[in-house]
């Protein structure tokens, strides 16, 4: 798939790929950097080996797990390691990982000399569907998520889908949460293929997959690339359309806070959605039917629907801090309908507490194993 652009890249969806690691690092790169978390550390090895026996000069770095690597002190460590070993802007960057690997190497590669190459080989549902894909990147601060950042599009996406196979059932359910946040916003058919086959989408790794189940993820994974890559291709940096993508971020991204980042991304962006549809309905834009659809889809495959009914207050304060406020207006991503995305700016602030109210759990939710 081409993601178009200023520089249009490909998005390769398939199995066995790193032999096309080199066509897409392009001519001019002589030295490569692997950034990859321990998870990955065989994977990432091969790829090294494989970049060396094609010429390169290639090093490894391993970066903390999941959320602990989108901290500022990772990418300084990183830009040390790009500077020890002399890279120079005609070299690169290969990320192997999930999307807090992409995410933290993608903007690496953004500011190093202010902009090399990157090349993600994403190892997650979550990063092949949606993190990988449209050069947005980015850390953490104390103060919120991914609030240090750039656009900055990759040379190239290589999602092989055998990484999915040693890939843990939440990790693989929580990367649906992205896969059914593009549904909602933009293609039915993505819905209906979830419902279909919910039981073993969310039983993911406890069972082998059969073939069937194979193509129905890979159907999913082209049919979600390919809105991400009209969207990003359209609206890079998110000047308007873009802001679909954000459905159920807005609150989801003010739990992950709130959970000190112990909350997959995933499930608290399914908390997000039935948060945004809840508020949609009452701002009279959704029918009752979508709103259950929401709940229906997302409870099938195991993920939360609900949050603890205390914590609202810590929520707004954080959601005020979301990158689609203006000054002080909150600014939200809706449905009219299924695929139908539209925005909600400045609600009435007991329209908010009126959605949350939907979603509150009354007793503080277990940790459970999806938001874990
Ligand atoms: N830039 C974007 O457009 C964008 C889009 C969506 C999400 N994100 C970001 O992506 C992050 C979430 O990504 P994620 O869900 O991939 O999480 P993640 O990167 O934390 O990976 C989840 C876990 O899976 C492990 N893992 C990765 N690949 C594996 C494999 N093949 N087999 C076994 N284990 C494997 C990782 O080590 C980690 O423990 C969040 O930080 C989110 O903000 C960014
Ligand atoms: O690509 C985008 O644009 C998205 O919003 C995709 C989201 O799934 C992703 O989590 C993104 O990182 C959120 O961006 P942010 O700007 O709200 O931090
Ligand atoms: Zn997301």
């Amino acid at each position: 798939m081409r993601v178009a652009g200023e520089q249009p890249y490909d998005v390769v969806v398939g199995r066995h790929l790193l032999g096309e690691l080199p066509a897409m690092l392009g001519d001019r790169v002589r030295r490569v950097l692997v950034v990859h978390p321990a998870a990955l550390a065989a994977t990432a090895e091969v790829v090294h080996e494989d970049l060396k026996a094609s010429g390169y000069e290639a090093f490894v770095a391993e970066v903390p797990d999941a959320e602990e690597a989108k901290t500022a002190q990772v990418a300084a460590f990183l830009w040390g390691v790009l500077g020890q070993a002399d890279f120079t802007r005609s070299d690169a960057i290969v990320t192997v990982g999930g999307g807090a690997t992409t995410d933290l190497g993608g903007f690496v590669a953004a500011t190093w000399l202010r902009g090399i190459r990157v090349v993600h080989v994403p190892t997650t549902l979550l990063a092949m569907v949606d993190a990988a894909v449209g050069g947005k990147t980015g850390i953490n601060t104390a103060e919120g998520k991914n609030l240090v950042g750039s656009f900055h599009p990759p040379a190239g996406v290589l999602c092989d889908l055998a990484a999915l196979e040693s890939l843990g059932r939440w990790d693989f359910v929580a990367g649906m949460a992205e896969v059914v946040k593009t549904g909602f916003i933009a293609d039915e058919r993505i819905l209906e293929l979830v419902e279909e086959n919910a039981d073993v989408l969310g039983a993911w790794g406890t069972r082998p997959t059969t073939d069937a189940t194979w193509a129905v993820v890979a159907e999913l994974v082209e049919r979600s690339i390919a809105v991400k890559a009209r969207v990003v291709g359209e609206d890079l940096k998110e000047s308007g359309l873009r802001e679909i993508l954000n459905y159920g971020h807005t609150l989801g991204h003010a739990v992950e806070l709130t959970e000190r980042y112990q909350w997959r991304h995933g499930a608290a962006v399914s908390v997000g959605m039935v948060f945004a549809a809840e508020l949609s309905r009452l701002a009279g834009k959704l029918d009752d039917a979508v709103v259950e659809r929401h709940r229906a889809i997302l409870g099938s495959l195991g993920l939360p629907l609900t949050y603890r009914g205390d914590r609202w207050e810590q929520l707004l304060s954080a959601m005020r801090r979301d990158k689609k406020s203006r000054g002080d207006l909150l600014r939200f991503v809706v449905l009219d309908d299924v695929a139908r995305p539209t925005r909600l700016e400045g609600p009435d602030p007991t329209l908010l507490a009126a959605a949350y109210a939907e979603i509150a759990a009354e007793a503080p939710v277990g940790r459970g194993p999806v938001t874990l």
